[in-house]
């Protein structure tokens, strides 16, 4: 009841906010976010402490992996540094014993030479290594970021595609890489703490309980209600962080927006300053909100933990001083409890600090590992066969493909067949499909249902990875690579200069490349110091050079000519033509410029996710349906129509 009550408040007050800007903004009027609170309970501190171990354990599997050596190295230190504390506070006692004994001053300073001693090598031997360990362990943080950082990387670039239309993966993942792999060393650091303040409790209890058994809870008693006072604040920002976790990401979205080269232009020419920066602030607003309500929260927790704390150090010293009028300890014994106290309390505040630093890194880290966990599940099968080296026919049996979330499929029951050597065109209106089957064939997505067979072997069941060095694209919305004007367009095949000026050539590249100051290392970004910056035209011909650089079988063309001017298009559809009949490759064309499909060997025109014509443009043009029909609206626009005069004028 209590809970639905705080969640409807909470929501009134978010689409409060919301409305208060007069903005749409999603990220405040929807509460979201109550889809964590089931997480929000999982966060709990009994939960956790039970998971806190196989967490520190992943850590410390991650830690050496990343450097057996380090590791062995700071566990070993400290362990031995924490043995030293013992023998130093042992011999401290032997001090103070001497020291408080009947007798003359100098004997009882001359016989605790020998204790003192031993205070003196203990503590620099402890000192050594605890430096040694510090050391160590300042080796060993920055390996274990940097592999789990690159394990990020790694599944990342690897999960299909597909993973990219999920809103549940990019949450994840944005998860993961804001804290959670950074906080993997954090875990390393506070398991390490945590074994060098355990080591410490039990010297200073050890020698506590020899001193005064009763001493022993009343150490614990110190610093327990500190310790669950840092934890409670711990959760209390995890939660913090989980409830804003899409309002961050739209926010950096728009930082995005208003900080990136890319958008400068169109953010002025549209006037979005205005509505992009009252929306930032909306959302800043209220983050700043829930923080300052989190500060208040936190330090009210903190506050009740230190006070019980500095009550219950105070009732040990009166426990301490009962003892000693009492006579049931005597002074030196009382002194050396004092120290043996401090010293277990530093150490057991180290151990708190560093279970609760674990406690909220662990919770960061959880998710590090549950996005790898989840990121699994969308990596491509392993252990598949090879694709063919080649092809006679590419075949497309009724296949089916829906997006994620989508009711309607952007595919539904295609066929269609390609040889070596031909060009087919796709063909259909926006959001018929043509790309979305150009990606299955490029092995990007796989079908729900139906093949895709390279002569008689379905794709399902080969490495796709290989199967795409097999496939050249040229992309719709190809990426302005910030690499060299060379490596944009061999990127990771091997360099061949021969093989580079062919397709520059034949995409006409070579033009824009002869224009810039230093040729194909001229590096296409502005960004940079002697960065250089292309049309949107020269871009696509270097677009058009990396499919062709490929010279794989299957060359996959998606509006591969909307940005070039009327000469270069044409010179590219001919050089596309040419590429298929001279290297034997396949080629898959798809346009809405109709006049260059006319070459093609084969049209489908796709409707509302199916194949609903096929053949060559004649026998298209022949049937009269919606190719005819799209043929004959862009050819009206060409021809000449009666001029006001005598004579006629082209439109
Ligand atoms: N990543 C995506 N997630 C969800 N739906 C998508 C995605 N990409 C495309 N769609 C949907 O799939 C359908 C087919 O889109 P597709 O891009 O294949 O069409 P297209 O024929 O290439 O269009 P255009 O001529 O505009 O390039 C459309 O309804 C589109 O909204």
């Amino acid at each position: 009841m209590r809970s639905r009550r705080s969640r409807s408040g909470k929501a009134a007050n978010a689409a409060g906010k919301g409305a208060a800007t007069g903005l749409d903004l999603p990220e405040l009027s929807e509460p979201r976010w109550y889809r964590y609170e089931g997480q929000l309970a999982e966060a709990g501190w009994a939960r956790m402490a039970g998971r806190l171990p196989g967490l520190m354990w992943q850590a410390l599997t991650l830690a050496w992996r990343a450097s057996p050596r380090d590791v062995v190295a700071t566990v070993g230190f400290n362990a031995a540094s924490g043995v030293f504390t013992a023998v130093a506070l042992v011999a401290t006692a032997g001090v103070l014993e001497e020291l408080f004994a009947a007798g003359p001053t100098p004997d009882r300073v001359v016989a605790a030479v020998p204790a003192l001693v031993l205070v003196a090598v203990a503590s620099v031997l402890r000192g050594v290594l605890s430096a040694g360990a510090g050391w160590a362990q300042s080796r060993l943080e920055p390996q274990v970021e940097r592999l789990s950082e690159l394990r990020l990387m790694e599944l990342a670039t690897r999960v299909r595609v597909l993973a990219f239309d999920d809103n549940d993966f990019h949450d994840r993942m944005f998860r993961a890489t804001m804290r959670g792999a950074s906080e993997a060393k954090r875990v390393v650091t506070n398991a390490v703490d945590i074994l060098t303040g355990v080591i410490g409790i039990a010297a200073a209890a050890g020698v506590l309980g020899v001193l005064h058994p009763v001493l022993i809870p009343l150490l614990m008693l110190t610093v327990l209600p500190e310790g669950w006072a840092a934890s409670w604040a711990a959760r209390m920002r995890y939660t913090w962080i989980l409830a804003i976790t899409d309002s961050r990401r739209r926010k950096g979205m728009l930082d995005d927006l208003m900080t990136s080269r890319a958008t400068c232009a169109e953010v002025r020419s549209f006037t979005m300053r205005e509505p992009l920066l009252a929306e930032f602030a909306a959302i800043a607003g209220h983050e700043r909100d829930v923080q300052l309500n989190l500060a208040r929260r936190q330090a009210l927790v903190r506050m009740a933990g230190d006070g019980a704390s500095g009550a219950a150090t105070a009732l040990t010293y009166v426990v301490l001083g009962m003892l000693l009028v009492g006579g049931a300890m005597p002074l030196a014994v009382a002194g050396a409890a004092v120290i043996a106290i401090r010293t277990g309390q530093s150490a057991l505040n180290t151990t708190l600090m560093a279970v609760n630093s674990a406690y909220e890194s662990g919770l960061y880290f959880r998710d590090f590992l549950e996005f790898c966990e989840h990121a699994r599940e969308w990596l491509p099968p392993t252990g598949l066969a090879p694709p063919p080296r080649d092809f006679e026919r590419i075949t497309v049996e009724g296949v089916v493909f829906g997006y994620p979330g989508k009711k309607e499929p952007a595919l539904d029951g295609v066929d269609l067949h390609i040889r070596r050597g031909e060009t087919i065109a796709l063909v259909g209106e926006n959001g018929s499909g043509k790309t979305t089957l150009s990606k299955l064939l490029a092995g990007l997505y796989a079908p729900d249902r139906g093949r895709v067979l390279w002569d008689g072997t379905d794709l399902a069941g080969v490495d796709t990875h290989l199967l795409r060095e097999r496939v050249a694209v040229i992309a719709q919305d190809h990426t302005h690579w910030p690499l060299s004007a060379r490596r944009n367009v061999t990127m990771s095949s091997p360099d061949d200069d021969e093989r580079l000026e062919r397709s520059a050539l034949v995409s006409g590249a070579d033009a824009v490349v002869e224009e810039l100051p230093r040729g194909w290392d001229t590096l296409l970004d502005r960004r940079f110091a002697a960065g250089e910056e292309l049309s949107g035209g020269q871009w696509q011909r270097v677009a058009a050079a990396r499919g062709f650089y490929r010279e794989a079988p299957l060359l996959i063309c998606d509006e591969p000519t909307a940005a070039l001017d009327a000469r270069a298009e044409h010179r590219l559809f001919e050089s596309i033509h040419e590429h298929a009949r001279s290297t034997g490759s396949a080629v898959v064309l798809i346009t809405h410029r109709l006049a260059s499909v006319r070459m093609a060997d084969r049209v489908y025109v796709l409707d509302g996710g199916r194949v609903t014509e096929q053949g060559t443009h004649d026998q298209l043009m022949r049937a009269g349906g919606l190719y005819a029909e799209l043929y004959s609206i862009q050819a009206a626009a060409y021809r000449p129509v009666p001029a006001d005069g005598d004579g006629t004028r082209a439109v």
